[in-house]
């Protein structure tokens, strides 16, 4: 093999020589970080009142965890020490235990230290976006394995600046409004219950992050799913759609539209079921508002955004899950291009290219979802009902929404108290607009018959609704899209404080009631005179019933920071056992379908495939193996266990903030502004030469990969505090190969929740496909360590370098044309980042960086004796990544 195949030169062993060891991260909280404005959802009962507070309430009922000494200064401190291994003492927040107090680690190598959050141990990073970076971590009691998703706070130095530049006002403002998302996010998660839905278990505040824990999604990403098994055949796609439409159909009946659905986001359990992650664009619609916050990610991005027409909600989630059900099908965007200006257009003209093999019931389905006018676009009712969705099954899957009965009041005031997180503002506002809703005539009239025979019309915003029982649509006065205009009952989406209210109460009643706080604030040991502060405040918000997508903050309102600049609040929600009642409403995910499920039993051998034709892979070569009996009782895959080795380090290799290339979604920011200034005239050389040698001649090699592999990345306008460092290990670098053999762990069986492709699978043994890993890495210049069962690594394109596979874009010195110049495969938008709504996207000089992390594991075939290699992307643009990913899976030949 030409070791500078497509000019990649050839092993990069300096950059393998330069991996020095760092420090651990140090995860303490830096002294005088203050709270913020986001405090001011944290309404709640004085900690005071939870005498249970420090008593480890896991599997029973809230308990607010106070921890005298966990945070701030002194914690800081006293973190430094090496600790003794209590229980007591590793529940403290932010403390580092050794590892040894974890019972996942069952070797005897030297311990590390690692931090404790709340009732969890954190573990390796698992994954990073533009929010932050997510941590595997157990729970010190149970083990139960939790992913954390960690959020940096606003610096509060940001905000102190006599005179601040525009930049760092921008800056603030991102910042912000990052931590409403994220508060948001976690409110949101907190209350969600739906087999397909990622739960929040905890959330944790400190006085400089924010941390979420959710359940442990242990079966990858679809987007690696993808990658290993190509495009989906069409009865496997259908079992994820429909679990998708369930999903949706719970959020949007809920008031709460996701914004963000896309591949990355869609997890996939280790039953083989999916689960939708990443609330933190999401947020409440009403059917008579619009929300104004053009926001998403791209590829999956709604025409109407990239036109900042208004919207209400559930129509961009329709057309993201059309691109998300187009790319389980075929393997790739339905609009792509190396232009970015023209990529916009393509998404506003609507064009879709059907390709022949896929069968008319599917087509037939998604021209009714990629439809471009929001107003002819397909409502979920039909998406859901339509013949594709429905082959083989008995009708469409229930969205697992509780039966409710109408709200009556006077209203519980301790669900009210319950209610924050969703700029609503403080109780005694809740209480009063939400008792103006249940009075009001739309709804005591549908309360009562199920149909609201009012009037109505334009001007009648803020009264309620345009309610029909069935397909009234047409006699309504407004033109109001069809997936709106029909609502069955009282309780689809009639108010999104009803919705909340609801939520809450169910949340309640499923936890035990009673004793469940949603958000509870602690004092810090440091600052032990502060009371707490149990002031309310509340966000200059348009008046309820409208929604706020972009809550203003006005002085007169806002926090006062030496209120509360020394207060530390952890905010956390600790899940009491479910009641056998409330239980029962939610079916096991995998007792759902059963009937799908056998698409991930069926047994075929590999296709004995010719090299020649290796490079064409289609569905068709497909291979499919049966799952075993003991799969459910085994990890599916090796990585979602926690290493027991210590938290491998690269070397002096600390990734930069703000270097993740990643960051799917465009938070707030506007794609008409991104638009206006991409349509200026385009350099004809970057429309038709755009992409180097090298790619195009990858594209060739590479014809799976390259459907996806040729968006652009534009400026970033985010940057990410991320320090990923303590996830990686030891270089093994040019001479490791003999060494990788003694010491990679014994291959893990995969035990097959469904397909794998034979792009992914090899006769080979393990040793030769280690050591070709190690050489297509070295070919490829990704930086590579090895950890327990495959590598950890590191694309870290260099601009300067030409030809290499994927470069970081040349800083952008116009908006004209963003873009890579290598023709990296990613969404444009993943660049843009978080920026203020006020704030045009694309306007940005920043650099985008398209640093990709990932790890690589070789797995077991059972039965089969077969080995296969398996990839999770864990940072860096997704579409980069997959090209990368076919690449090496192409220079792999396996
Ligand atoms: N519950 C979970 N279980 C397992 N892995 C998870 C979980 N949540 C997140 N991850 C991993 O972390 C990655 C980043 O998570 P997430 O998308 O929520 O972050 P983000 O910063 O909001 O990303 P984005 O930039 O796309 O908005 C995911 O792609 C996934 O790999």
């Amino acid at each position: 093999m030409d070791n500078h195949i497509h000019g990649v030169p050839a092993v990069s062993s300096k950059r393998a020589a330069a991996m020095n060891a760092l420090p651990k991260i140090k995860i303490s909280d830096p002294p005088n970080r203050h709270p913020n404005l986001i405090d001011a959802f944290m309404q709640s009962p004085s900690h005071q009142t939870h005498p249970k507070s420090s008593v480890d309430p896991v599997g029973s009922t809230f308990s607010p965890h106070i921890s005298s000494s966990a945070l701030g200064p002194k914690r800081s401190a006293s973190a430094r020490k090496p600790l003794p291994t209590s229980p007591n003492r590793s529940r403290e927040h932010g403390l580092r235990v050794p590892a040894t107090s974890s019972p996942l680690n069952s070797d005897d190598k030297p311990r590390e230290r690692r931090k404790v959050i709340g009732n969890y141990v954190l573990g390796k990073t698992i994954g990073a976006g533009s929010m932050g970076k997510v941590k595997v971590a157990h729970h010190i009691k149970t083990g139960e394995q939790v992913a954390i998703k960690i959020v940096t706070r606003q610096n509060p130095d940001s905000q102190k600046l006599k005179i601040p530049s525009q930049e760092t006002l921008k800056a603030a403002q991102s910042e912000k409004n990052r931590e409403i998302r994220t508060v948001r996010e976690a409110a949101l998660s907190t209350l969600l219950r739906h087999p397909y839905i990622c739960e929040a278990r905890d959330v944790y505040i400190t006085s400089s992050h924010y941390y979420i824990a959710f359940e442990f999604v242990d079966g990858g990403q679809m987007l690696d799913y993808i990658i290993s098994h190509g495009k989906l055949k069409e009865k496997q796609a259908r079992k994820f759609v429909r679990q998708i439409g369930s999903a949706l159909k719970y959020l949007h009946h809920n008031s709460i539209v996701h914004r963000d659905l896309k591949i990355e986001n869609i997890l996939i359990s280790k039953n083989g079921d999916i689960k939708i992650i990443d609330f933190g664009l999401s947020n409440l619609y009403m059917r008579q508002s619009r929300l104004r916050t053009f926001c998403g990610s791209l590829y999956f991005a709604a025409p109407e955004l990239l036109n900042a027409q208004p919207y209400i909600g559930p129509e961009v989630d329709i057309w993201s899950f059309g691109i998300v059900l187009y790319v389980l099908v075929c393997g790739k965007v339905p609009f792509d291009d190396q232009n970015m200006s023209a990529l916009h257009a393509k998404i506003k003209k609507g064009t879709v290219e059907y390709p022949s093999y896929l069968s008319g019931d599917c087509k037939s389905l998604l021209s009714r979802m990629l439809v471009t006018d929001p107003l002819k676009r397909a409502s979920l009712d039909e998406i859901l009902n339509h013949p594709w969705m429905n082959r083989n099954y008995d009708g469409p899957m229930p969205s697992f929404a509780p039966e409710r009965s109408p709200i009556t009041l006077p209203l519980d005031q301790s669900i009210i108290k319950e209610m924050n997180g969703f700029d609503f503002g403080p109780p005694e506002k809740i209480n009063r607009e939400l008792t103006k809703v249940i009075s009001s005539e739309a709804y005591q009239s549908l309360a009562k018959t199920g149909f609201y025979s009012g009037p109505i019309s334009a001007d009648k915003k803020k009264t309620f609704f345009e309610f029909r029982i069935r397909h009234a649509a047409q006699d309504i006065e407004n033109p109001i899209l069809p997936s709106l205009s029909i609502s069955s009952n009282v309780y689809d989406a009639f108010h999104p404080l009803l919705s909340i209210y609801y939520l809450v109460l169910e949340r309640k009643q499923y936890d035990r009631g009673g004793t469940w706080n949603r958000f509870v604030k602690t004092p810090v040991s440091s600052v032990p005179s502060s009371p707490i502060q149990t002031q309310s405040f509340s966000r200059s918000l348009p008046p309820m019933p409208e929604i706020s997508d972009n809550p203003v903050i006005t002085k007169a309102n806002e926090p006062n920071d030496d209120d509360l600049s020394r207060i530390t609040r952890k905010l956390s929600l600790v899940r009491g056992k479910p009641s056998p009642e409330t239980q029962s409403h939610l079916p096991s995910p995998s007792t759902l379908e059963k009937k799908s499920s056998s698409i991930f039993r069926r047994f075929s051998s590999r296709r004995k495939q010719s090299r020649s034709s290796s490079s064409n892979r289609s569905s068709s070569s497909t291979l499919q193996i049966s799952a075993p009996l003991e799969a459910t009782q085994s990890p599916v895959v090796p990585r979602t266990k926690v290493s027991s080795k210590p938290p491998i380090s690269y070397k002096n290799k600390v990734l930069n903030s703000g270097n993740i290339g990643r960051s799917t979604s465009v938070r707030e920011g506007r794609y008409a502004g991104v638009d206006k200034a991409l349509d200026s005239p385009v350099n004809d050389s970057t429309l038709t030469s755009g992409v180097p040698p090298a790619v195009q001649h990858n594209r060739l090699l590479n014809p799976r990969g390259a459907s996806l592999g040729r968006g652009k990345i534009a400026d970033a306008t985010f940057k990410q505090k991320q320090v990923l460092s303590d996830t990686m290990g030891e270089p093994i670098g040019k001479h490791a190969e003999a060494k990788s053999q003694e010491k990679v762990d014994p291959i893990k069986p995969v035990f097959l929740k469904g397909l794998f492709s034979v792009s992914t699978t090899s006769t080979k043994n393990t040793e030769t496909i280690q050591r070709d890993l190690i050489r297509v890495m070295e070919l490829l210049d990704i930086e590579y360590k090895e950890i327990k069962g495959g590598y950890s690594c590191i694309y870290r394109p260099q601009g300067n370098v030409p030809n290499t596979l994927l470069t970081t874009p040349a800083k952008a010195n116009n908006n004209q044309s963003r873009r890579l110049p290598s023709g990296g495969s990613s969404f444009s938008t993943e660049s843009y980042g978080y920026v203020p709504d006020t704030v045009q996207v694309g306007t940005s000089e920043e650099p985008v960086s398209s640093v990709l992390m990932f790890e690589i594991y070789i797995v077991k075939v059972p039965i089969l004796s077969l080995r296969g290699v398996s990839f999770h992307r864990i940072s860096g643009n997704s579409w980069q990544y997959k090209t990368l990913a076919s690449r090496i899976l192409n220079e792999l030949k396996l």
